[in-house]
């Protein structure tokens, strides 16, 4: 299929905790944790897209490190990819499309509801920090 649009999720990560941020729209949404990021605009690689979602709904620069496997779909024509990253300054706020923000240890990835579509990627994440920790 050509015509399908990539939203980008960032699993940021930092001190091995992983950031979940809550959403303000659409109604639907709202109040439901989810990797921050958003769509791809013309022309963006999924990296650049990550990089300016975040300065934008965070604040913070981040670099992208590597694509989490696997791809989710969303409400057509979009798909979830997803990328690990790493804060590289800043400190996160939620300054755009979020009211809330969590640095969440691997124990404690379950303890937010998470968008249904974004539950198996941020199980992928967990397992990479909780690896990382070992
Ligand atoms: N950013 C983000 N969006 C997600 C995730 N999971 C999920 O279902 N979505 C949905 C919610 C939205 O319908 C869509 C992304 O839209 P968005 O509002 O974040 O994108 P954007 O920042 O580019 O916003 P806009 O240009 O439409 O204003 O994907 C996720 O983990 N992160």
């Amino acid at each position: 299929m050509t015509n399908v649009r990539v939203v980008v999720g960032a699993a940021l990560l930092h001190e091995g905790r992983l950031l979940a941020a809550r959403r303000t729209a659409p109604p639907e949404l709202a109040g439901r944790w989810e990797l921050p990021g958003g769509k791809l605009e013309p022309g963006e690689s999924a990296e650049q897209a990550l990089v300016r979602e975040l300065r934008e709904e965070l604040g913070v620069e981040a670099e992208p490190l590597e694509r989490v496997a696997g791809e989710w779909p969303l409400r057509p024509p979009y798909v979830l990819h997803v990328w690990t990253a790493r804060l590289r300054a800043g400190e996160a706020r939620p300054l755009q499309d979020h009211d809330e923000l969590r640095w969440l240890a691997p124990d404690e990835v379950g303890d937010v509801d998470w968008l249904d579509q974004d539950r198996p990627a941020v199980a992928l994440a967990a397992d990479l920090l909780r690896r990382a920790e070992a």
